[in-house]
C-alpha cells in the first residue's frame, strides 16, 4: 500500500545509509542548487548505481533532477525526464513489437525486474490489453514452459526436502512482511493439471493482480511454490525441469508438510494472509476447511471462484427473464471450483428464504461418469457427496445431452477443464428449454474453464447457437465480435467471470482490516458488493461484471464490504474507535481510507 515504509526496505536491506540535509549541489543541468533533501543518499556513486538495480526503487526516467543528484544518479540513465505517459508508452510499442504472447510476457517480467512503478502503471493503464498477458491465458503458456523460460527467482521454492528450513527459507525473503502469500503446490494449475514447480507462475500471476487490480504494494506480495514432486511425466524428463524429479508424496505426507508450512508462516509473518491456489481437488477441500477457523487464509479456486460467479449470476437472472424460483442449473464439473460455485449459490437461496434443502435441490452436477447421483455404483468423494441427487428414480444420466434433456435447466455453468464439452446440441437444448418457459427468456451459459485451450465453448459458438439470446460469461477473455444484420451490425459483449474480480479486493479488505480470520460470510459479502458495483453503463450494455478497466473500482467496493462484513463477524482487530469514526461518515470515510491505502505508482 501507498503507506508502505519504503525506509524499512532500506534498512532491512542494508543498501544505503541516511546523511540528512545535502545542501549545495550541481542540478541535472550543471547548475547549482540548494537541495532540501529528505531522501537518503547512497554513500559512493556505486550506491546510485544500486538504485537502478534495485526494482523497488528505480524509478526509471521519472527521477526529478534533485532525486538524480542526491541518490548519485547523474549520468547513470539518459538525460531525458519523461512524464509516465511518455514511458508507458514506450513499453506499450514494445509489447506491441513483440510477436508471440509468451515473448510479450517476458518483456513485461523482465520490466517488472528492472522497474517496479512503470511494470505497474503500464499494467493499469492497459489492463484489457495486458491482463491477458500476465494472467490467463498466456500464464498458462508460461507455466508449461517455466523451467525453460526460466532466467532469475521470483518467488520461495519450498521443496518437501526442506522441510526442517521453513522458518529460514521465509526470513530469506528480502522484503519485511509481506502481507499476502498465494501459495500453491502446482497440482492443478488452471485446467493444465499437475505442472510441479512450474506452477509457481500461477502465483506470480496472481500476486500481480493483487498490485494491478486492488492497489496492494508490491513488496509487500510473496508468491510461494510448494515442491512436493509433480506426476507430470513430461516435466519429470525433462532435462531442464526445475523441481524435484520425484512422483508426488502420500496425501498423509503431503498433508504434514503443509501443516508444517502453515505454522511456519504463522510464526515467521503472523499477519500475512495466506491464499491457497490451484491444489489438486481433495488437497483443495481438505486444507480449506483444516485451515479456515485456525489461520488466516482462503482458498481463491473454491471460494474466489463461487463468488465470483454468484456476483455474475445475480446479474445475469435480473437479465434472463426466468424468475428466480424457476432457475435450475446444471454445472458440468464437480471439483473444486465447481462444488464452490453450487455452495456460494446455496447460500445465496437460502438467504433469499429457500430451505437448504430447497436450494440444494436446484442444482444437478454432473463429471466424467454423468450426473451425480447417490446410486450410480461409485464410491463419490465427500465434496460430491452434498449435491448427490437421489431423485433420479434408478435412472442414471450419463451424458450432458441427456441431463439437459431430463433437468430442463435455465443456467449451465462448465468448470471441467475440457475444451469443447459444450457442444452445439448442448447449448441448442439448453435453448430449447427456456424457451419453452416463454419468450423473452435468455439462457445463461457460463464456460469458466481456464485458459482459452480449455474454455467449454467460445463466445462465438455461443452467440450462434443460441440466435445471441445469451448471457455469456467465460473463465478467460475473449473479445467482442459484431454480425451483420442487412445493412446494420450487431455487436456482442462477453463476461469475464473470473475471481480476479473478487480476490484482490477480499485480500485488500481482509489486510486493511487486519482480520484474524477469512470468514464465509466475508466471502459471501464479496459476491454481493461486487454484483453491485456495476455502473449505469454497465448496466445498460447488459454486462453481469464491471468492465475489466474499473477493477480497481470494483475491488475498493469489495474491499469495503469485506472490512465491514469481518467487523461485524469479530475477525477485524482494529480498534473499535476507528470503526466509529468512520461510521460517523457512512461510507465516505472507510472507501476514502481504502483509496489512499492504495498503491498508484507514477501519479
Ligand atoms: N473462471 C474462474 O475464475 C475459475 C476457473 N477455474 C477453472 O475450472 C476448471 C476446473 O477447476 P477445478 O474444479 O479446480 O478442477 P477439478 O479437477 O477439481 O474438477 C474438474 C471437474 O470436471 C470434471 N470433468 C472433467 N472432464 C469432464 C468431462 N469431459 N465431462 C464431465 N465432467 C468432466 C471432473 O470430473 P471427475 O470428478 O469425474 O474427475 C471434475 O469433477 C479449471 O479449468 C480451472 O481453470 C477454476 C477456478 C476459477
Ligand atoms: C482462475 C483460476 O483461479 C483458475 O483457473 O484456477
Ligand atoms: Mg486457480
Amino acid at each position: 500500500m501507498s503507506s508502505v515504509d519504503i525506509s524499512a526496505i532500506e534498512e532491512h536491506m542494508k543498501m544505503a545509509s541516511l546523511d540528512g540535509l545535502r545542501g549545495y549541489a550541481q542540478d541535472h543541468y550543471g547548475e547549482v542548487q540548494q537541495y532540501r533533501t529528505t531522501d537518503y543518499v547512497p554513500k559512493s556513486a556505486a550506491g546510485g548505481f544500486q538504485v537502478l538495480r534495485e526494482p523497488l526503487w528505480n524509478k526509471g526516467l521519472s527521477f526529478t533532477p534533485e532525486e538524480r543528484v542526491s541518490k548519485n544518479l547523474t549520468g547513470l540513465i539518459p538525460h531525458a525526464m519523461e512524464s509516465a505517459e511518455t514511458q508507458v508508452a514506450r513499453c506499450m510499442k514494445m509489447i506491441n513489437s513483440r510477436q508471440t504472447n509468451i515473448d510479450k510476457y517476458l518483456y513485461l517480467s523482465a520490466l517488472k525486474d528492472q522497474n517496479v512503478d512503470l511494470f505497474y502503471r503500464v499494467l493499469i493503464d492497459n489492463v484489457r490489453e495486458l491482463m491477458p498477458l500476465v494472467y490467463t491465458p498466456t500464464i498458462g503458456d508460461v507455466c508449461l514452459q517455466y523451467s525453460t523460460l526460466y532466467t532469475r527467482p521470483e518467488a520461495l521454492y519450498i521443496s518437501i526436502k526442506q522441510r526442517k528450513s521453513i522458518r529460514t527459507i521465509l526470513r530469506n525473503w528480502p522484503y519485511p512482511n509481506p502481507e499476502i502469500c498465494v501459495v500453491t503446490d502446482g497440482s492443478r494449475i488452471l485446467g493444465l493439471g499437475d505442472l510441479g514447480v512450474n506452477g509457481v507462475g500461477i502465483s506470480i500471476g496472481k500476486l500481480a493482480l493483487y498490485t494491478g487490480a486492488a492497489g496492494i504494494h508490491p513488496s509487500k506480495t510473496l508468491p510461494i511454490v510448494l515442491d512436493t514432486g509433480t506426476a507430470n511425466e513430461t516435466n519429470l524428463k525433462d532435462p531442464l525441469y526445475l523441481g524435484l524429479r520425484a512422483k508426488r508424496p502420500s496425501p498423509a505426507v503431503a498433508q504434514e508438510f503443509m501443516d508444517e508450512f502453515m505454522e511456519a508462516v504463522a510464526d515467521v509473518y503472523p499477519e500475512m494472509l495466506v491464499q491457497f491456489e490451484d491444489f489438486e481437488t481433495e488437497k483443495a477441500f481438505n486444507y480449506l476447511s483444516r485451515y479456515q477457523h485456525k489461520y488466516k487464509c482462503f482458498n481463491d479456486d473454491i471460494q474466489g471462484t463461487g463468488a465470483v460467479v454468484l456476483a455474475g449470476y445475480i446479474g445475469a437472472v435480473n437479465l434472463s427473464g426466468v424468475p428466480i424460483e424457476e432457475q435450475r442449473l446444471v454445472f458440468m464439473g464437480a471439483g473444486s471450483a465447481g462444488v464452490g460455485v453450487a455452495k456460494q449459490m446455496v447460500e445465496y437461496y437460502t438467504r433469499r428464504g429457500l430451505s437448504e434443502q430447497a436450494a440444494r435441490e436446484k442444482f444437478w452436477l454432473v463429471d466424467t461418469k454423468g450426473l451425480v447421483t447417490n446410486d450410480r455404483g461409485d464410491k463419490l468423494p465427500d465434496h460430491k457427496k452434498y449435491f448427490s441427487r437421489q431423485d433420479n428414480g434408478g435412472h442414471q444420466f450419463r451424458t450432458l445431452e441427456e441431463v439437459i434433456e431430463y433437468v430442463r435447466p435455465s443456467a449451465l455453468v462448465g468448470l471441467t477443464a475440457t475444451f469443447g464439452v459444450f457442444t452445439e446440441s448442448v447449448v441448442r437444448a439448453l435453448k430449447a428449454s427456456v424457451d419453452a418457459g416463454g419468450s423473452g427468456r435468455r439462457p445463461i451459459l457460463f464456460p469458466l474453464s481456464n485458459p482459452l485451450t480449455k474454455a467449454e465453448c467460445t463466445f462465438e459458438q455461443a452467440i450462434q447457437w443460441t440466435e445471441g439470446t445469451v448471457i455469456f460469461a467465460s473463465g478467460s477473455p475473449f473479445a467482442s465480435f459484431s454480425i451483420k444484420h442487412g445493412d446494420h451490425a450487431v455487436t456482442y459483449h462477453p463476461n469475464q467471470g473470473n475471481n480476479v474480480y473478487v480476490f484482490p479486493g477480499l485480500g485488500l479488505g481482509a489486510i486493511l482490516c487486519k482480520a484474524s480470520k477469512v470468514t464465509d460470510e466475508m466471502v459471501y459479502i464479496a459476491a454481493q458488493s461486487l454484483s453491485e458495483s456495476l455502473n449505469a453503463e454497465e448496466i445498460h450494455k447488459g454486462l453481469i461484471y464491471p468492465h475489466i478497466e474499473r477493477v480497481r473500482d470494483a475491488s475498493v467496493v469489495v474491499a469495503r464490504e469485506v472490512m465491514k462484513a469481518a467487523r461485524r463477524e469479530g475477525v477485524s482487530t482494529l480498534p473499535e474507535s476507528q470503526w466509529v469514526e468512520w461510521e460517523e461518515w457512512g461510507d465516505v470515510a472507510l472507501t476514502k481510507f481504502i483509496k489512499e491505502k492504495i498503491y498508484d505508482p507514477l501519479k
